[in-house]
């Protein structure tokens, strides 16, 4: 062939010498990824850090290594609390000044080392930078001649003047924040942070379409309820603005549950497509109970198409506004090994069940998946269960993992191996920067299909 197939390394995609073909784009003879720095723009009790951690945490599920930086944090742990009424905010306070740019200079030297590491692809930097002149020295670290590559920079400004949205900031986040907490009264702290975020106002600068016609930039208004969308370049920004266009504040609760037992379960069968045993049928009788008793506003339910997990669904779908089953949902294919008992697999094909244990996140059955893949397929699940309101996941072991994952940060070494047993339900209800988490046990008996990391010998 006129090209060779280019060689995917672990890093970064290499592309051997491609010669001029109508097809492929002429590529240099080196692609590598360009690190990328989301600088968050906006006054105090605008969601900085919620959308920071927020898109850490998706962009690292999805496998690109990120890292978000607080200067905050630094300028906490470089002066002693009292260091954090509104008066050390003053502009004119030259002291606290002094003391937040050296902060913010630490921070970005901290974001540059990260970048340059193979360790790093995207840092998030999660600070006011309010000013142009402070977004300017951003720009210009990122920039710098000597870099190489340079690193792509993307900002991210939250404008909000809704005080409803902004009092549930200051309620949610601030007051029990380290600044204040045990050390002012709630009423005191509120008050103070008001202050705080007017000293902020008096050299406020948001981006302009003009002024920063060369910037690439995003407006989140009011919490999403808009978007200005400027210059976007590239996949990471794209998958920014992506992101941030699905998510939202509004209350609401994820329900996860496994399909009740199933023959293969009592088998101790992998995959497949078996019926509920009489156990299952008993767990999706009493599931039906507690949807009834929760009585949950508008809820939507979404199965697998397995028949264990259809059967499950079934039992509450007069309970719910709409049932819609999904494929993305269903087990993690186990390729030659399906229907099979471990047992049989580690006698069989001794070397894969070896294999798999050692890296059981990229570990792919043959013919089947890997847990890697798994999160590929349900990325756009994830996505549209940030834009739903209460929903409940009927669906399968590994599938469950990697959903908990998502909203866990649980990280890829040991995402395989989270509990999740059968005959329970799992009510989440995002909170300010988490998600409070409540087991519902059901105490029907049920086999257990967990197996843990083998201690090596
Ligand atoms: O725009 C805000 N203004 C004040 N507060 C805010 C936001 C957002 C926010 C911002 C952008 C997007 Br897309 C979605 C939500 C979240 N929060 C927040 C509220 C309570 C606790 C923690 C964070
Ligand atoms: O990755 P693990 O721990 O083998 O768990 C996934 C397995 O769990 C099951 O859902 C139930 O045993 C199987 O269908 C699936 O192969």
């Amino acid at each position: 062939a006129d090209h060779e197939i280019p060689h995917i390394s672990k890093r970064k995609i290499t592309y051997s010498t491609i010669k001029s073909s109508p097809f492929l784009a002429q590529q240099g003879t080196e692609q590598v990824r360009v690190p990328n720095v989301i600088v968050l723009v906006g006054l105090p009790a605008r969601g900085k850090t919620y959308i920071s951690r927020k898109l850490c945490r998706y962009l690292n599920w999805i496998g690109i290594k990120t890292k978000a930086i607080n200067v905050g944090d630094y300028r906490r742990s470089a002066c002693d609390l009292d260091n954090s009424e509104h008066e050390f905010f003053s502009p004119y306070n030259l002291k606290g000044t002094q003391i937040r740019d050296d902060c913010a200079r630490r921070a970005m030297e901290d974001m540059g080392r990260y970048l340059q590491s193979k360790e790093g692809e995207v840092a998030i930097f999660d600070a006011t930078n309010t000013t142009r002149e402070r977004r300017q020295m951003v720009i210009d670290f990122c920039h710098a001649p000597e870099r190489d590559p340079k690193f792509r920079v993307f900002f991210v400004e939250s404008v909000c003047d809704d005080p409803k949205i902004i009092e549930q900031n200051i309620t949610d986040v601030k007051i029990n924040s380290p600044d204040y907490k045990g050390r002012m009264e709630a009423e005191q702290a509120k008050e103070d942070f008001m202050k705080r975020i007017e000293n902020y106002k008096i050299q406020y600068e948001p981006l302009d379409e003009d002024d920063d016609y060369d910037l690439s930039f995003i407006k989140v208004i009011n919490a999403g309820r808009s978007f200005f969308v400027h210059n976007v370049a590239g996949h990471v920004q794209s998958r920014v603005v992506y992101f941030l266009m699905n998510i939202h504040l509004s209350p609401r609760s994820i329900y996860l549950t496994r399909h009740g037992e199933s023959e293969y379960n009592r088998m101790g069968r992998l995959g497949g497509d078996s019926p509920l045993s009489e156990n299952g049928m008993k767990y999706a009788r009493r599931l039906r109970e507690y949807f009834e008793k929760e009585n949950v506003r508008d809820l939507r339910i979404w199965s697998s198409q397995k028949i264990r997990a259809a059967q499950t669904a079934s039992f509450l779908k007069d309970l719910a506004a709409h049932t819609e089953f999904w494929k993305p949902l269903e087990e993690i294919d186990a390729g030659i090994c399906e229907g099979l008992t471990y047992e049989e697999i580690a006698s069989r094909y001794p070397k894969q069940f070896n294999d798999r244990d050692k890296d059981k996140y990229h570990y792919r059955y043959p013919s089947g998946e890997s847990y890697e893949d798994l999160v590929a397929r349900l990325e756009p699940v994830i996505m549209e269960l940030e834009r739903q309101s209460n929903v409940l996941v009927v669906s399968h072991q590994a599938v469950l993992r990697c959903i908990l994952a998502y909203f866990y940060n649980v990280n890829p070494s040991e995402l395989p191996y989270v509990k999740v047993p059968l005959h329970s339900v799992l009510k989440l209800t995002p909170v300010a920067y988490g998600c409070n988490a409540e087991t519902i046990p059901f105490n029907i008996d049920a086999a257990d299909t967990h197996r843990d990391k083998p201690a090596w010998e």
